[in-house]
């Protein structure tokens, strides 16, 4: 599959960084469920942690003329011992703040994340999502596979 991860004029995406907690990356992942209290010392610890890790990527989308974090999402790399020790991605947490949806910008965000876990070698990228996603997640080009299964401990 073929993949361009182009993006609307005044927007880029890149790799989260410590400063983008006083751009609200918080405040967009609240749009996809609940952040909890996550501290400024516990925001650098993480993204710094995800930078120099080399299987999480936290992927963001800044408005370039606001300078604010508008689209949020995580790229997991699994090591396997299966397929000659390869690697599985999975995308975690996609969200795009609700003023710029429908532009196009959430499906950039995959097109970069899968872009990038076909650079660290993964043999396939996963997610799991909910039923009004599916024709989202087929216009990033992915296609349904089997069942979700979970134990959830709360
Ligand atoms: C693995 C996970 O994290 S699952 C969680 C997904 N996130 C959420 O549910 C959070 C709330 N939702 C959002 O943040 C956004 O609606 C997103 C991320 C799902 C989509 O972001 P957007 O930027 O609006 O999507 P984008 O504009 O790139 O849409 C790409 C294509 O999918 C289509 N599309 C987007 N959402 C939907 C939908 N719910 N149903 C059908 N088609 C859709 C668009 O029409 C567009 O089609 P086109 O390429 O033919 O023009």
């Amino acid at each position: 599959m073929t993949l361009t991860c182009d993006i609307a004029e005044g927007f880029e995406i890149r790799q989260a960084v410590p400063r983008d907690y006083y751009k609200k990356h918080l405040e967009v992942l609240a749009q996809l469920t609940d952040v909890g209290i996550v501290s400024h010392k516990q925001y650098v610890n993480f993204v710094t942690f995800a930078t120099l890790s080399q299987n999480t990527y936290v992927a963001v989308i800044e408005h370039l003329p606001s300078k604010k974090i508008i689209g949020s999402a995580t790229l997991f790399v699994e090591k396997k011992l299966i397929h000659s020790c390869s690697s599985c991605g999975h995308i975690e947490d996609v969200v795009v703040d609700s003023t710029y949806r429908g532009k196009g910008l959430g499906k950039s965000l995959v097109h970069h994340l899968v872009g990038k876990a076909r650079l660290l070698g993964c043999y396939k990228v996963i997610l799991d999502c909910a039923e009004k996603n599916v024709k989202f997640y087929e216009k990033c080009g992915m296609k349904q596979k089997e069942k979700k299964m979970e134990v959830r401990f709360e």
